[in-house]
């Protein structure tokens, strides 16, 4: 298949290089023309426009975006939209907020896929966890792209209608947020306690067998080998926060209580003030380990 994929960052270079190396086609734009030479160098068709970019896939079109969230993904489509039609199928493998979405895909002339894509930059190799929701049509059109970029077939799964993929990845992050914080506080126990441990050795036994092992709990060990066992100059904030507060707004408007999580996300607006707690340094360096975001230093 041939492929056209918007925004070229952390992500979208990842969507490009698992295209190409299953052997389809990719044609590419960004805004950024250092990030569309890497691509070409990597062996996908620069585009230096979106039009460009319609240009070279014809009819049928296939295209995913990995553009920031929000006012980048409206900029895209309104650019993309005089060249979309109904047999065309849009891709936002982003993280949108699931109302922006429905909006969407409602205006849109294409069939559009709301993606939910889990794994983060550090997944580059094994391929990424992506929920989808949209036109059933449209998913199964586009399963090629899907097994390239998630881990394989068993890595994608179609959700529902327009809106679901989204929906999900949001409940995801919440829990991503929540699982940090049980993570912090223990360690933030651990450390501040009465044992002065290494907490490497302590995250490498737990990841081999225990009940509580996971990636996240990997990524722990990773930060105390690299960071040392006092997470060193670590700072005390955390950033993001907006997955985080969709899903409790959400949750507020289903009245499903959500405590753990409201927890978390208040952790993050607390951390702002900058009070030196251990869980939340923790949490900012896991963000690194799955997000490549900028580790905030004191
Ligand atoms: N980094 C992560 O761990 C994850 C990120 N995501 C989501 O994936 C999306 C992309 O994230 P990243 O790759 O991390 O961001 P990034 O900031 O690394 O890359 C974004 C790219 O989009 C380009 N861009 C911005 N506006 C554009 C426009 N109007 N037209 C064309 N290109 C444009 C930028 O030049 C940049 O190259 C976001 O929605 C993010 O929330 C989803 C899962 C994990
Ligand atoms: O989706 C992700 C991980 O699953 C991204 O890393 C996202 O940026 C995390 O959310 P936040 O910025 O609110 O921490």
């Amino acid at each position: 298949m041939q492929l056209g994929v918007i925004g070229l960052g952390r992500m979208g270079r990842i969507v490009v290089d698992r295209v190409l190396a299953a052997g389809h086609d990719v044609v590419a734009f960004d805004l950024d023309e250092d990030a569309v030479d890497a691509v070409a160098a990597a062996g996908a068709s620069p585009a230096d426009s979106i039009d460009d970019l319609c240009d070279h896939l014809g009819d049928d079109k296939r295209i995913w975006l990995m553009v920031p969230a929000g006012a980048p993904v409206d900029a895209t489509l309104e650019t993309l939209e005089p060249r979309l039609e109904a047999a065309d199928v849009v891709v936002d493998g982003g993280n949108s907020n699931f109302h922006d979405t429905l909006r969407r895909a409602d205006a849109c002339p294409a069939a559009y896929l709301d993606c939910g894509t889990s794994g983060g930059p550090a997944s580059a190799e094994l391929g990424f966890s992506l929920m989808v929701g949209g036109p059933e049509w449209a998913y199964e059109e586009l399963a090629p792209a899907f097994d390239a970029v998630a881990t394989g077939p068993a890595g994608h799964a179609r959700m529902g209608p327009s809106g679901s993929g989204h929906y999900v990845k949001m409940v995801h992050n919440g829990v991503e947020y929540a699982l940090m914080q049980a993570y912090g506080e223990g360690f933030e126990l651990l450390h501040e306690g009465r044992f002065d441990l290494d907490l490497e050795a302590v995250a490498s036994v737990w990841n081999n067998g225990a009940v509580i092992r996971s990636w996240l709990l990997e990524l722990c060990e990773e930060a105390f080998r690299e960071e040392g066992s006092d997470l060193g100059d670590v700072a005390d904030r955390v950033e993001g926060g907006s997955t985080g507060t969709w899903t409790v707004q959400e949750a507020l408007e289903q009245e499903v209580p959500l405590p753990l999580i409201y927890t978390a996300l208040a952790e993050r607006h607390g951390s702002r003030a900058d009070e030196g707690r251990f869980s939340r340094r923790l949490a900012n360096r896991l963000r690194y380990g799955f997000g490549r975001h900028e580790v905030q230093r004191q």
